[in-house]
Protein backbone atom coordinates (compact mmCIF):
# COMPACT_ATOMS: atom_id res chain seq x y z
CA UNK A 1 0.00 0.00 0.00
CA UNK A 2 1.94 3.40 -1.36
CA UNK A 3 0.83 6.73 0.29
CA UNK A 4 -0.55 9.48 -1.97
CA UNK A 5 -0.65 13.57 0.08
CA UNK A 6 -2.85 15.99 -1.66
CA UNK A 7 -3.26 19.85 -0.83
CA UNK A 8 -6.76 21.21 -0.86
CA UNK A 9 -5.35 24.77 -2.33
CA UNK A 10 -7.33 27.22 -1.08
CA UNK A 11 -7.34 31.38 -0.77
CA UNK A 12 -8.01 31.60 2.81
CA UNK A 13 -7.85 28.90 5.10
CA UNK A 14 -10.45 30.20 7.57
CA UNK A 15 -12.89 31.35 5.01
CA UNK A 16 -11.98 29.31 1.52
CA UNK A 17 -13.85 31.01 -1.30
CA UNK A 18 -12.07 29.10 -4.27
CA UNK A 19 -10.29 25.68 -4.45
CA UNK A 20 -7.58 24.83 -6.72
CA UNK A 21 -7.89 22.01 -9.03
CA UNK A 22 -5.36 20.89 -11.63
CA UNK A 23 -5.95 18.36 -14.72
CA UNK A 24 -3.36 15.45 -15.20
CA UNK A 25 -1.34 15.46 -18.29
CA UNK A 26 -0.32 11.82 -17.69
CA UNK A 27 -0.88 8.63 -17.85
CA UNK A 28 -3.08 7.76 -20.55
CA UNK A 29 -6.11 6.22 -18.39
CA UNK A 30 -5.87 9.28 -16.04
CA UNK A 31 -5.17 12.10 -18.48
CA UNK A 32 -7.75 14.85 -18.81
CA UNK A 33 -9.03 13.92 -15.01
CA UNK A 34 -8.79 16.60 -11.97
CA UNK A 35 -7.10 16.11 -9.02
CA UNK A 36 -5.91 17.81 -5.82
CA UNK A 37 -2.15 18.63 -6.26
CA UNK A 38 0.16 16.07 -4.49
CA UNK A 39 1.86 12.80 -5.36
CA UNK A 40 3.51 10.07 -3.63
CA UNK A 41 5.54 10.27 -0.50
CA UNK A 42 9.31 9.02 -0.91
CA UNK A 43 10.93 6.63 1.76
CA UNK A 44 12.61 8.34 4.06
CA UNK A 45 9.91 11.61 3.78
CA UNK A 46 7.12 12.67 6.03
CA UNK A 47 3.94 13.12 4.80
CA UNK A 48 3.82 17.01 4.68
CA UNK A 49 7.69 17.00 3.74
CA UNK A 50 6.32 14.93 0.63
CA UNK A 51 3.46 16.99 -0.09
CA UNK A 52 5.70 20.60 0.21
CA UNK A 53 8.39 18.99 -2.36
CA UNK A 54 5.14 18.22 -4.86
CA UNK A 55 4.00 21.51 -4.81
CA UNK A 56 7.43 23.00 -5.37
CA UNK A 57 7.96 20.43 -8.44
CA UNK A 58 4.55 20.11 -9.73
CA UNK A 59 3.32 23.89 -9.05
CA UNK A 60 6.45 26.12 -8.00
CA UNK A 61 5.04 27.59 -4.88
CA UNK A 62 5.64 27.16 -1.00
CA UNK A 63 2.89 26.04 0.76
CA UNK A 64 1.68 26.75 4.27
CA UNK A 65 -0.59 23.87 5.63
CA UNK A 66 -3.80 23.94 7.73
CA UNK A 67 -6.00 21.25 9.13
CA UNK A 68 -5.98 17.67 7.31
CA UNK A 69 -8.89 16.50 6.10
CA UNK A 70 -9.33 13.50 7.68
CA UNK A 71 -11.34 10.62 6.54
CA UNK A 72 -12.83 8.18 8.98
CA UNK A 73 -10.45 5.24 8.21
CA UNK A 74 -7.25 7.67 8.65
CA UNK A 75 -6.81 7.62 4.64
CA UNK A 76 -8.87 8.24 1.63
CA UNK A 77 -8.70 5.20 -0.22
CA UNK A 78 -7.85 5.54 -3.94
CA UNK A 79 -7.45 2.29 -5.10
CA UNK A 80 -6.34 -1.18 -4.03
CA UNK A 81 -2.58 -0.07 -3.99
CA UNK A 82 -3.00 3.87 -3.17
CA UNK A 83 -4.63 5.52 0.06
CA UNK A 84 -4.42 9.67 0.42
CA UNK A 85 -4.03 11.98 3.23
CA UNK A 86 -4.81 15.85 2.42
CA UNK A 87 -4.65 19.04 3.89
CA UNK A 88 -5.83 22.33 3.29
CA UNK A 89 -3.24 24.75 2.39
CA UNK A 90 -2.58 28.59 0.82
CA UNK A 91 0.41 29.20 -1.41
CA UNK A 92 2.75 32.19 -2.38
CA UNK A 93 1.94 33.44 -5.28
CA UNK A 94 -0.31 32.08 -8.61
CA UNK A 95 0.67 27.93 -9.02
CA UNK A 96 2.08 27.11 -12.50
CA UNK A 97 1.53 23.93 -14.38
CA UNK A 98 5.01 23.12 -14.42
CA UNK A 99 4.82 19.44 -14.14
CA UNK A 100 1.90 16.47 -14.46
CA UNK A 101 -0.55 18.84 -15.01
CA UNK A 102 -1.84 20.98 -18.66
CA UNK A 103 -4.29 23.11 -16.88
CA UNK A 104 -4.95 24.61 -13.34
CA UNK A 105 -8.48 25.84 -12.21
CA UNK A 106 -9.75 27.85 -9.21
CA UNK A 107 -13.03 26.95 -8.57
CA UNK A 108 -15.39 29.17 -6.89
CA UNK A 109 -17.15 27.82 -3.72
CA UNK A 110 -20.67 25.99 -4.71
CA UNK A 111 -18.39 24.63 -7.84
CA UNK A 112 -16.01 22.57 -6.12
CA UNK A 113 -17.82 19.18 -7.59
CA UNK A 114 -18.22 20.78 -11.39
CA UNK A 115 -14.96 19.37 -12.67
CA UNK A 116 -14.24 15.73 -13.94
CA UNK A 117 -12.24 14.50 -11.01
CA UNK A 118 -10.21 11.03 -10.53
CA UNK A 119 -12.92 8.40 -9.09
CA UNK A 120 -10.72 8.21 -5.50
CA UNK A 121 -11.70 12.55 -5.38
CA UNK A 122 -15.08 12.35 -5.60
CA UNK A 123 -16.18 11.75 -2.06
CA UNK A 124 -12.91 13.58 -0.25
CA UNK A 125 -14.55 16.53 -2.56
CA UNK A 126 -18.26 16.68 -1.17
CA UNK A 127 -16.39 16.64 2.39
CA UNK A 128 -14.75 19.37 1.54
CA UNK A 129 -17.65 21.01 0.16
CA UNK A 130 -19.61 20.58 3.25
CA UNK A 131 -16.44 21.61 5.20
N1 LIG B 1 -1.77 13.81 -6.61
C1 LIG B 1 -2.93 13.16 -6.61
N2 LIG B 1 -3.00 11.86 -6.99
C2 LIG B 1 -4.21 11.29 -6.97
C3 LIG B 1 -5.37 11.98 -6.57
N3 LIG B 1 -6.43 11.14 -6.68
C4 LIG B 1 -5.97 9.96 -7.15
O1 LIG B 1 -6.62 8.94 -7.39
N4 LIG B 1 -4.60 10.04 -7.31
C5 LIG B 1 -3.76 8.95 -7.80
C6 LIG B 1 -3.23 9.19 -9.18
C7 LIG B 1 -1.92 8.44 -9.18
O2 LIG B 1 -2.18 7.08 -9.49
C8 LIG B 1 -1.47 8.55 -7.73
C9 LIG B 1 -0.49 9.67 -7.50
O3 LIG B 1 0.66 9.37 -8.15
P1 LIG B 1 1.50 10.40 -9.01
O4 LIG B 1 1.82 9.76 -10.30
O5 LIG B 1 0.81 11.73 -9.05
O6 LIG B 1 2.73 10.48 -8.06
P2 LIG B 1 4.16 11.05 -8.31
O7 LIG B 1 4.04 12.49 -8.80
O8 LIG B 1 4.90 10.81 -7.05
O9 LIG B 1 4.71 10.23 -9.54
P3 LIG B 1 5.48 8.83 -9.73
O10 LIG B 1 6.50 8.73 -8.64
O11 LIG B 1 4.44 7.75 -9.68
O12 LIG B 1 6.03 8.98 -11.10
O13 LIG B 1 -2.64 8.80 -6.95
C10 LIG B 1 -5.28 13.34 -6.18
O14 LIG B 1 -6.25 14.01 -5.84
N5 LIG B 1 -4.03 13.88 -6.21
Amino acid sequence: MRLVVGAAIVDDLRAPTRLLAARRSAPPALAGRWELPGGKVEPGESPQEGLHRELREELGVTARLGAEVVHPDGAWPLTPQLRMRVWWAVVDGEPQPLEDHDELRWLPRGQWSSVDWLPGDVALIAQLERS
